[in-house]
């Protein structure tokens, strides 16, 4: 397995109480890997000891191979991980396709020279278009991001990560406040992005039918330790699983 990102032993606690215990995982490159637990199991913990809010206890966290269990988010962000509330520099006041165009540019390192680079500006805009197009924002390419619904900024937010060569995307929970009518666009658009196997997504979903529609694989997080890991089918048919997550908390989770 060509995996992107690992875990070994990472654990952390709070005071007395282990938050995040002991979870040893992979995650494979170019896949959809989804993380359920009940509310408090250490989900968001996890992730902010890969994206660097966090540092464990105990553990390490490997990304493309090299250890980056000390390093800043800003410095994991410039590696390739990328997590959604972490983009700060989406502009109010600037259109969907001007705050996309921002991050493409700065991703190529260019500065906005119309003159000297008319070709790459050409190309720029059309990557943003494109991006826009994957986040089925393309009707809401002059909107001003100020403007936006919610779920429509949490994709812009993604179009972002995107226009970054965000390699490995870190999504808590898309669907959170989310009208109804939005939570089926956001699923198409993590689907379209998983069509294109270039990047890696670890998912945070209360959603069951959401998350076995999309994951190439789910952890399930229980007190903070790693109960069980595997295909979704693995996932459902697990006893452990079913008695202490799925049995007691299905239909309130959905
Ligand atoms: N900074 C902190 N200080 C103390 N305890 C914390 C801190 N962050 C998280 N915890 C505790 O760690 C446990 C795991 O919390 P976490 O938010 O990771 O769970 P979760 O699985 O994401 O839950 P939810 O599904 O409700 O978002 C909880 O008991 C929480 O109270």
């Amino acid at each position: 397995m060509d995996s992107i990102l690992e875990t070994k032993n990472l654990t952390i606690a709070f005071g007395g109480h282990v938050a995040v215990h002991d979870v040893t995982i992979k995650v494979e490159k170019n896949k959809l890997k989804s993380i359920i637990g009940p509310n408090g199991a250490g989900k968001t913990t996890f992730f902010n000891l890969l994206s660097g809010q966090l540092k464990p206890t105990n553990g390490k966290v490997i990304f493309n191979g090299k250890e980056i269990t000390n390093l800043s988010p800003t410095y994991r962000t410039r590696l390739g991980i990328g997590r959604s509330f972490q983009i700060t520099n989406v502009f109010p006041n600037l259109t969907c396709h001007e705050n996309v165009r921002l991050a493409v540019q700065s991703e190529a390192g260019i500065r906005y020279n119309m003159f000297s680079h008319f070709r790459k500006f050409k190309e720029i805009n059309k990557k943003a278009d494109e991006l826009l197009q994957l986040v089925l924002l393309d009707n809401k390419a002059n909107e001003l991001a100020m403007n936006l619904a919610h779920g429509e900024k949490r994709k812009l937010e993604i179009a972002m990560l995107l226009a970054l060569n965000t390699e490995l995307l870190l999504l808590d929970e898309p669907t959170a406040g989310m009208s109804l009518e939005e939570v089926p666009k956001i699923l198409e658009v993590i689907q379209n992005i998983k069509e294109q196997r270039n990047r890696t997504i670890l998912l945070i979903e209360h959603k069951i039918d959401m998350v076995l529609d999309l994951s190439d694989s789910i952890m399930v997080l229980f007190n903070g330790r790693l109960l069980a890991d595997g295909v979704p089918e693995y996932i459902m048919n697990n006893e452990q699983v079913q008695s202490a997550y799925l049995g007691g908390l299905y239909d309130v989770a959905t």
